[in-house]
């Protein structure tokens, strides 16, 4: 069965590539800012456009009606966010959305396959940085088609941690995100960072550049693909409360080994945030 879906695989990576460099031109000209749950959560005509294009290549390839889609801006826009057996795409057109508009170079394509409610396969594609990070179940995790692997720090004081700040500015939900990044930069650990976009910090770990990256907050869509493209390198994904990896609950802990992952995990301070698949 290793080469179940190898051709839905083949063509994530052909679109995320093409998507990749829809991105890259716009960047060149004026970007249209919109904003959606708040006024720091951005969206752009590009990240619309690119899903449009990334949705309607998979259509066009494996046929309307075959395939289920969870898109960013299609859910922005009133479509469902549930999770069903069928086939599923997972798809963050452009993740790091606040980064592309203010030209930091850090923006990925996200593109995630689910069969039976398990990721099958994960594409990231870091478009500036011209990265491509792929993985399948069983078969390891590559950048550029050079395998990676997560690195083999066992020692939190050794580590650097990554975590976001997200789009929600309450002020409780603020204090206790910095005061978790206040008791982790204390332990003290070698740096905290931040790329901006949760799928490339997923990538982070899995090519052992960071030991560990939390964020409360995040969506299906940001972490999907990088989940796969941990796992498959080696590292542990899990709830924020130390429980298993719940893709839909908007809070996950991803990091190296067991040991950093739990280190982390005292020092989180946890908020509620409403899960992607709540009911409307
Ligand atoms: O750029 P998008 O797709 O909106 O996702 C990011 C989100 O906006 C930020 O709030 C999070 O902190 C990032 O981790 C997401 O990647
Ligand atoms: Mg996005």
């Amino acid at each position: 069965m290793a080469q179940q879906w190898q051709r839905e695989y083949d063509f994530a990576v052909k679109v995320a590539r093409k998507a990749g460099e829809e991105i890259r031109k716009a960047g060149e000209s004026e970007i249209r800012v919109m904003t959606k749950s708040c006024t720091v959560d951005l969206v752009t005509k590009t990240d619309e456009r690119v899903e449009k294009i990334i949705i309607g290549s998979l259509k066009e390839e494996f046929g309307e009606g075959t395939h289920c889609f969870i898109g960013e801006e299609s859910v922005a826009k009133g479509e469902q966010c549930i999770l069903s057996d069928k086939p599923t795409w997972i798809i963050d057109p452009v993740d790091g959305t606040t980064n592309f508009v203010h030209g930091f170079p850090f923006v990925a394509v996200s593109i995630a396959f689910a069969v039976n409610k398990h990721l099958e396969f994960g594409v990231v594609y870091s478009c500036l940085e011209d990265k491509m990070y792929k993985a399948r179940n069983g078969m390891g995790a590559f950048c550029n088609d050079e395998p990676i692997q997560v690195s083999d720090v066992q020692e939190i004081k050794k580590s650097i941690i990554i975590s976001e700040h997200g789009v929600d500015r309450t002020p409780e939900k603020v204090k206790k995100i910095f005061s978790t990044m206040q008791k982790i930069l204390c332990i003290p650990v070698h740096g905290l960072r931040g790329s901006g976009t949760a799928a490339t910090n997923m990538c982070l770990v899995a090519s052992g550049a960071v030991e560990a990256f939390f964020e409360i907050g995040i969506h299906c869509w940001d972490i999907a693909a990088g989940a796969v493209i941990v796992k498959e390198a080696g590292g542990i994904l899990l709830d924020v409360d130390g429980g298993p990896f719940d893709l839909m609950s908007r809070r996950m802990v991803s990091a190296n080994n067991d040991i950093i992952a739990k280190r982390i995990i005292k020092e989180i301070e946890v908020f509620p945030a409403e899960r992607d698949d709540a009911p409307v």
